[in-house]
């Protein structure tokens, strides 16, 4: 099914390896932005939160749901666009903030979704890549990503760099020195996570068919970014589960031989990553763990940082073995099937 081989970096890796440029400008950008939402919503907070994404974007939106309510204690809820967009279902007038991402900003159910939240007396928060875009003419603040132009068909540099909005924006509104620290120091940490070397992951997955990738907390969101990429760039099967969530059922077919990838952050929710790790590994499974509490000296290496932004430094190293994974496979990341840049669904 592949495409012709490909000659020379492809689109993907180059554009994932503009993540930590592609973040410096977004946070050159966005800085008042950042610190006049943040006042606002300490001043006026939102009784509820709506996410409104697809996609990489969508997963994105569970790493704000993590960060907004272990920060805030605001409930975040991602929206069904269908909701709005096929049952014309009218949203209920309450005190939401609604959180759109995209890239493109051009699909119609998310068009459709936002305009129903606004409808309702949301301030709508756009974090999107093309400032020219439907949703940016639409939203009540524009968080642009300021990523560039992404060309490839799988997401990279802007999954990252909504990552870093949404960490910028809690680190203002939430006035954490800590975290504010972490997110000006991500281009450089993501330039180290790129120079990472996660071949051992590659090589476990090189004929495999199908796996699980596990991540808890913040770290679930990078998880199923990263089952994904494997799906679109790699044609494998991979579907993405909490470690809790994982032995509810699906652990059922975890056994000798099967692949795993674990992404767990060096705090203690990490250690329920790491524990399910130890299970599977125990039984057989061949499990490549990310521990950000080893900075660097584990397989597949993962550096130690504010928990908070150590899911967005792993998914980066993760980037350029998914780009090596899929051309040794004979894919062409760049063009996966039946796929387009902008997917506009109804
Ligand atoms: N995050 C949303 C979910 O909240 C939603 O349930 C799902 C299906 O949405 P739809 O009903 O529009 O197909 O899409 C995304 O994954």
């Amino acid at each position: 099914m592949t495409a012709s081989p490909v000659l020379g970096p492809t689109l993907m890796f180059q554009e994932a390896a503009e993540a930590g440029a592609a973040v410096a400008r977004m946070l050159a950008a966005n800085g008042p932005a950042f610190a006049a939402l943040g006042a606002k919503l300490r001043a006026a907070p939102p009784a509820v939160i709506v996410t409104c994404a697809r996609g990489s974007s969508d997963h994105a939106a569970t790493y704000g749901k993590y960060l907004i309510e272990t920060r805030t204690g605001i409930p975040v809820a991602s929206a069904a666009p269908s909701v709005a967009s096929v049952y014309a279902a009218p949203a209920v007038q309450g005190h939401a903030l609604c959180i759109a991402i995209s890239q493109s900003g051009r699909s119609p159910d998310l068009l459709a979704t936002v305009a129903a939240q606004k409808a309702a007396g949301a301030h709508v928060v756009a974090l999107v890549n093309d400032a020219t875009s439907p949703l940016a003419d639409t939203a009540d603040t524009v968080i642009a990503l300021s990523a560039g132009v992404e060309r490839s068909v799988a997401a990279t540099k802007s999954y990252i760099a909504s990552l870093a909005a949404l960490a910028a924006l809690v680190a203002e509104w939430a006035e954490d020195d800590t975290l504010r620290r972490a997110v000006a120091g991500l281009p450089d940490a993501l330039a180290r996570s790129w120079a990472l070397d996660w071949g051992s992951v590659g090589a476990s997955l090189q004929n495999a068919t199908n796996l699980f990738v596990i991540g808890r907390g913040l770290g679930l969101a990078v998880a199923q970014e990263a089952a994904l990429k494997l799906k679109e760039t790699c044609g494998l099967h991979a579907e993405a589960f909490s470690s809790a969530e994982v032995r509810h059922g699906p652990m059922a077919i975890v056994g000798s031989g099967f692949p795993i990838i674990a992404f767990a952050t060096s705090d203690v929710i990490g250690d329920d990553v790491r524990a399910v790790a130890a299970d599977f590994a125990a039984r057989g499974a061949r499990v490549s763990l990310a521990d950000a509490r080893t900075d660097g000296a584990g397989d597949p290496p993962a550096l130690t940082a504010d928990p908070a932004i150590e899911p967005i430094l792993m998914i980066q190293s993760f980037y350029r073995m998914a780009d090596a994974l899929s051309r040794a496979r004979g894919y062409n990341p760049d063009a996966p099937s039946h796929l387009s840049k902008v997917t506009r669904t109804l």
